[in-house]
């Protein structure tokens, strides 16, 4: 398209179906304050700034209407975020059916689409994670630290004491997939070359899918998202390696019953376990592992990325690090209990979690009472809103985090110690709250958050105890990319690194 005319006329046209729609469609909100214009061609200002500075935008709107609510324009539609305590507790403790945290994700996902309808109706791999998953980190962690030693030496080829220079992102990415898979899948599969890829590609592909998805009008979806799914292509790839897997399990199931000695303890047979009707066939199952996989690698692969980045960017932080998990690990070598004693490492993941996180909002829910949702400073909420809150300018809010700007990677530690009661879990990374909310809090926190903490602070103690970390030059940390609620670590920065 030369012709600037065209180009100006597809804009206004853009523009003016994009004020149509929202001036026409979405539930009555014009009782919720909006940050900038009502105006649905005039709040398009405020788009852009959603797109590409969520975090100053919201916080102009935390700052504005504290303990209360207020809209800001996303493409398509209005978020209404909710700020205090009192109004996110009740967001928090909302059953399902009133204010649905499945509705909100699987609209954003597209999930039917790219992930499959048997995920949209049967969430059962949830209890899956929170249940089996977590019991089993203590036992099994001896696999997991084996994997990550394993896959630390495997994608860094070292040559001697050099400095070594590496992409971060797709490195980390490497060593959480085949670490996460050593949980879910076990040996040998974890380690091969084209499932990690597979389940890297996959984790990519369904968010970038489900965006295209979403702009579509829901009348052409069924014939067009199926094209737009990288769902077929990986199922395809994914199932000449889980196929021959779970019917090998299956058949010894049938033959020697449920308790047959050397049973694999991993995901796959605890899913086997819990399945049900449809969900318990094998492209059902084939299907599952890929879903686990994908709400895992991910999100742990960015917050990993993070704390990489925070490492070369305050090695001030190092040497405390290096004392704390020599001196445990002499005294009580690689286990999960004594992992659970190195407060610092604990409070470094928290900090990266709370400085920069994976997301700019969080707990996000869609309204799907009829008449509305009711909170209780008396504001009626449509059927059909959708709600967050927003979780960057809580965790940057001097009065719940002092100095908020400044990295502290032992600000929960100190917290810590300085309230210590015994057995309290308060602080801990793993302990949400309406104040600590990256992996989300109430009714639907993370259930993979013990699993990905272990995995990432074992990680991190890893990497501090036998490598330096710095900056190409020396540089800055790179800086993280805010794309409407995303927080993205640079994934295409290098770093280098070497043996100690
Ligand atoms: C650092 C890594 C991770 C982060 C930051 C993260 C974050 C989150 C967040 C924010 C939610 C939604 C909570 C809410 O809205 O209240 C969530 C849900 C979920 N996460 Fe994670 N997560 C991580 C790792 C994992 C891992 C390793 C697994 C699996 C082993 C996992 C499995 C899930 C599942 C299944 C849900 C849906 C929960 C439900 O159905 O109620 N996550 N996660």
């Amino acid at each position: 398209m030369d012709d600037p005319k065209a180009i100006v006329y597809g804009f206004a046209g853009a523009v003016g179906i994009y004020a149509l729609l929202k001036a026409f469609s979405g539930p009555d909100l014009s009782a919720i304050p909006a940050l900038g214009s009502t105006n649905a061609i005039l709040s398009f200002r405020e788009v852009f700034r959603y797109l590409f500075g969520a975090k100053e935008l919201c916080t102009e709107g935390y700052k504005k209407y504290p303990r209360g609510m207020f809209k800001i324009p996303a493409i398509d539609r209005w978020n209404v975020m909710i700020t205090g305590h009192d109004l996110m507790e009740e967001i928090a403790t909302a059953p399902e059916n009133e204010l649905s945290f499945y509705e909100s994700i699987n609209e954003f996902l597209q999930t039917g689409y790219t992930c499959g309808w048997g995920i949209v109706k049967d969430t059962y791999h949830a209890g899956v994670v929170r249940t089996s998953v977590t019991r089993n980190l203590s036992v099994l962690f001896p696999e997991v630290r084996d994997e990550i030693v394993t896959a630390f030496d495997d994608v860094l080829p070292f040559q001697g004491k050099e400095w070594l220079t590496i992409p971060a992102f797709d490195t980390m990415m490497q060593i959480v997939c085949r670490t996460s898979n050593r949980l879910f899948v076990g040996l040998p599969l974890c380690r091969d070359p084209d499932f990690t890829k597979l389940n890297v590609e996959y984790a990519m592909d369904v968010i970038i899918a489900g965006q295209f998805i979403n702009v579509l009008p829901a009348f052409l979806r069924p014939y067009i998202a199926p094209f737009l799914s990288p769902r077929n292509r990986i199922l395809k790839r994914a199932s000449k390696h889980l196929t021959p897997v779970v019917e090998e399990r299956f058949r010894k199931t049938e033959e020697l019953g449920e308790k047959y000695p050397d049973r694999p303890n991993d995901l796959i047979t605890w899913l086997m376990d819990e399945a049900r009707g449809d969900e318990r066939t094998v492209p059902a199952l084939v299907q599952r592992v890929l879903f686990v996989n994908f709400a895992a690698i991910r999100t742990s692969t960015d917050t990993f990325t993070h704390m990489v980045y925070d490492i070369a960017a305050h090695p001030e932080h190092v040497e405390p690090l290096r004392q704390e998990i020599s001196s445990i690990v002499t005294n009580e070598g690689w286990t999960r209990a004594a992992l659970n004693k190195m407060y610092k490492v604990d409070s470094f993941l928290a900090e990266s979690q709370r400085f920069h996180g994976i997301g700019t909002l969080s707990m996000g829910r869609k309204v799907v009472k009829k008449d509305g949702f009711t909170f209780s400073n008396g504001t009626t909420l449509p059927y059909g809103t959708y709600i967050h809150s927003p979780m960057w300018s809580i965790h940057h809010d001097p009065e719940i985090y002092p100095d908020p700007s400044v990295f502290d990677g032992f600000r929960f530690s100190k917290m810590r110690q300085a309230t210590e009661e015994p057995g309290t879990s308060k602080y801990q990374v793993i302990t949400t709250s309406l104040d600590y909310l990256p992996f989300g809090h109430g009714r639907h926190a993370c259930p993979g958050r013990f699993f990905a903490a272990v995995e990432l602070k074992a990680m991190l103690a890893h990497l501090v105890l036998n490598y330096d970390v710095r900056f190409v030059d020396n540089g800055p940390r790179p800086k993280n990319h805010y794309m409407a609620s995303a927080c993205l670590p640079d994934s295409l920065a290098q770093v280098q690194i070497r043996k100690r």
